[in-house]
C-alpha cells in the first residue's frame, strides 16, 4: 500500500432514516471522503450534522443507505465512544482484553504484552484484576482507550471521547492518542470543542449531514493561514469557516484576531494558548 494511497474512501455516501414526524431524515447525505495513513482529522460540526453517523459507517456499525466505503485491503479500524460505559462488557480489566484481543487470536505471551503496554500508554496504574465496578468515568475511558491501542489499529475512530471526562483526564486521553498516532495510527477524532480540532492537521465540518469544509485548523478557525491576510481587515470581514457554521472559535483564536483587529501583529496565527504569546511582536522601544 502506499502512503499515499487511502486507507478509507467513502464515496457518495448517504444515511437514511425513517422518522414519524419528518419522514426521511437524511444524517449523511452524500458525503466522500478519503483517509490516509497516518492523518489526523478533526471532525467537527453542530448537533445532528451526521458526526456520529459518520463514526458509525466508519466502524462499521451504521449500514449506508446509499454510496461505499472502500476499506484499502484489512485495515484495522478502532472506536471509543463518548459514554465511557457504553463499551465495557466485562467484570474486570482483564476480561474486557480477553474479549477484545480473544477475537484476534493472540498467543498468551503476546496478550499479557499488549495488555502491559497499552494500559501503561493509557497510564492506567491498576491491577489487571481490578473490578471494572471500581473504575471512574474516566479511568473507564482509559481503559476504552488502551482496548482500542492493543489491537494495534491502522485508523482510530474516537467520537467525543472526552465529553464525559474533567480537564486532568482530557489530557490524559490526548496524550495517549497522540502517542498512538506518533507510531503510525490515523485518528478520526469526532467533537464539539474547537480547542481538540486545533490539534488536528486536518479538519472536517459537516452541516445537515454534507461536508461543509475539509482543511487546515487555521484556514477553519481563522480563514486564512497567515496573521497577515486578516491584517487591516475592517471588524465586520468575512467570518471565518467555523462561524459561518456557528460554531464558537476557541477563547485563543477569539482574542488573536481580535489583536490583529485592533492592530496589533502577530507572528503566526495562534492555534494554541503556548503559541499566543510567542506571536505577539513586542512593540519597539
Ligand atoms: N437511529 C436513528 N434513528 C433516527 N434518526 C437518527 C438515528 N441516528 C441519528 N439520527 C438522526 O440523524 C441526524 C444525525 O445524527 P448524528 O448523531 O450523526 O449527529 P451528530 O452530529 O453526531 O450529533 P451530536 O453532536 O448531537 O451527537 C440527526 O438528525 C439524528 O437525529
Amino acid at each position: 500500500m502506499s502512503v499515499f494511497s487511502p486507507l478509507i474512501s467513502i464515496h457518495d455516501a448517504s444515511v437514511h432514516f425513517a422518522s414519524e414526524s419528518e419522514g426521511v431524515r437524511k444524517a449523511l447525505n452524500g458525503f466522500s471522503l478519503d483517509i490516509r495513513p497516518g492523518e489526523w482529522i478533526a471532525v467537527t460540526g453542530s448537533n445532528g450534522s451526521g458526526k456520529s453517523t459518520l463514526a458509525g459507517i466508519l466502524l462499521g456499525s451504521c449500514p449506508l443507505s446509499q454510496g461505499r466505503v472502500i476499506p484499502s485491503g484489512r485495515v484495522v479500524v478502532r472506536g471509543v465512544m463518548q459514554h465511557p460505559d457504553a463499551q465495557v462488557l466485562g467484570d474486570t480489566i482483564e476480561e474486557e482484553f480477553h474479549f477484545v484481543l480473544g477475537a484476534i487470536g493472540l498467543p498468551a505471551d503476546e496478550f499479557e504484552r499488549r495488555q502491559h503496554e497499552a494500559l501503561r500508554r493509557v497510564r492506567l496504574p491498576l491491577p489487571a484484576s481490578t473490578p471494572i465496578g471500581e473504575l471512574s468515568g474516566g479511568q473507564k475511558q482509559l481503559l476504552n482507550i488502551a482496548l482500542a491501542l492493543a489491537v494495534r489499529p491502522d485508523v482510530l475512530v474516537l467520537d467525543e471521547p472526552t465529553a464525559m471526562l474533567d480537564p486532568d483526564a482530557r489530557g490524559q486521553v490526548l496524550e495517549a492518542v497522540r502517542e498512538a498516532h506518533r507510531d503510525g495510527a490515523a485518528v478520526v477524532w469526532i467533537t464539539h470543542r474547537l480547542e481538540e480540532a486545533a490539534a488536528s492537521e486536518r479538519v472536517i465540518a459537516l452541516n445537515e449531514g454534507a461536508l461543509a469544509f475539509d482543511g487546515s485548523p487555521r484556514l477553519f478557525l481563522y480563514g486564512a493561514e497567515r496573521p497577515e491576510s486578516l491584517e487591516r481587515q475592517p471588524s465586520a470581514g468575512p467570518a471565518a469557516p467555523c462561524e459561518r457554521l456557528a460554531l464558537e472559535p476557541p477563547f485563543v483564536v477569539r482574542t488573536a484576531a481580535a489583536l490583529l483587529r485592533r492592530g496589533v501583529p502577530l507572528r503566526e496565527l495562534p492555534l494554541h494558548a503556548d503559541d499566543l504569546a510567542k506571536a505577539v511582536v513586542p512593540p519597539c522601544r
